[in-house]
């Protein structure tokens, strides 16, 4: 397919630099702390705006029906939302490995949103548009957002934080571990106290969800362990990616070229892991569509 007339949108990864679970809501939902971290890897959103009221999408993404596809989803609510007489046809070129805990769904939804705010000309306020993603996932709402954030609530309450320039190498074991089977685990423990700023930036903070996850998913706890041997390794979100820091590109990149040339991580694992290399940004690329 020609992507003519489309124009792209990035749509960045984050890593959990932390994930504490402080407690349950009435309705199910689990109360966090966490530091949400942008990279500068991730999936391309391509849109075209259509004058009729259609909204389609232009290619299959496997494992995805377009129904439940998170950008079709978020293009339909928007409209919903907004009484937009206007379409779009939507693709997206994937590259956030799916169910990996590093938000591509998400991501994608907030991309789609902040676009078509402006494609559709509506010009809704961040805040609003924040409101329209939480429909849509715990997570969109951090997104919308744009900035690496301090985060609490299920997701949605943001406050910005200043991070370092941080290199990581984010690896990811091809197994499907589902979100909401790993929050709703008898194992979970769900009254970490309340943690501060200051306790991260001494890193002592954990990710509460790696701890079932570590104990169910062997390939989890290898990758961890593999990784370790470079930087201290910890899993982003519900799993299964796996980051650690590097204070600088070389480092990070043979740790890379290490897992790439070699099929040692893999034999470790004993599954396909994919990896990459990505640097912290400090900003969402699409932060100035909305005010
Ligand atoms: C764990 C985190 C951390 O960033 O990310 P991922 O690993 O998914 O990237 C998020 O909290 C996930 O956010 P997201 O993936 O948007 O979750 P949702 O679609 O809203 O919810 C999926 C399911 O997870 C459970 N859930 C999610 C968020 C939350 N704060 N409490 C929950 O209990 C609910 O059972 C829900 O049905
Ligand atoms: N555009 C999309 N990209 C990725 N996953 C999507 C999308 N739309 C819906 N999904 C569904 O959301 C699930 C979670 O995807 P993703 O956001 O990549 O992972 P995570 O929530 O672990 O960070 C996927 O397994 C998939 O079924």
């Amino acid at each position: 397919m020609t992507l003519q007339d489309f124009q792209a949108y990035p749509a960045p990864a984050k890593i959990n630099l932390f994930l504490h679970i402080t407690g349950r809501r009435p309705d199910g939902y689990h109360l966090l702390q966490s530091v949400f971290r942008l990279l500068d890897f991730g999936d391309t959103i391509h849109i075209r705006p259509r004058a009729d009221q259609a909204i389609h999408r232009t290619e299959d993404t496997p494992g995805v029906p377009e129904a439940s596809d998170l950008c079709i989803r978020a293009a339909h609510l928007l409209k919903q939302h907004t009484g937009s007489q206007l379409g779009a046809d939507i693709h997206v070129t994937k590259r956030t490995p799916m169910g990996g805990g590093l938000g591509g769904g998400s991501s994608d939804a907030a991309s789609v949103l902040l676009a078509l705010n402006r494609l559709w000309k509506l010009d809704l306020h961040r805040e609003e548009l924040i409101s329209v993603g939480l429909k849509l996932g715990a997570d969109v709402p951090f997104f919308i957002f744009g900035e690496n954030a301090w985060v609490e609530g299920i997701g949605e309450k943001l406050t910005s934080i200043q991070l370092p320039n941080t290199h990581y190498v984010v690896i990811t074991p091809r197994i499907h571990i589902s979100t909401a089977e790993i929050f709703a685990s008898k194992q979970l423990t769900r009254d970490t106290n309340p943690t501060t700023i200051a306790a991260f930036l001494r890193d002592l903070v954990h990710n509460d969800l790696e701890t079932v996850v570590r104990r169910q998913y062997p390939e989890v706890e290898k990758c961890i362990d593999w990784l370790s041997q470079f930087s201290k390794a910890r899993m982003s979100g519900s799993g299964a990616s796996v980051f650690a820091a590097f204070d600088n590109q070389e480092a990070a990149k043979a740790v890379l070229a290490r897992i790439n040339e070699t099929r040692e991580l893999q034999q470790y694992v004993d599954c396909d892991v994919s990896g990459f290399h990505a640097k912290g940004l400090d900003q969402h690329p699409l932060h100035s569509f909305a005010n």
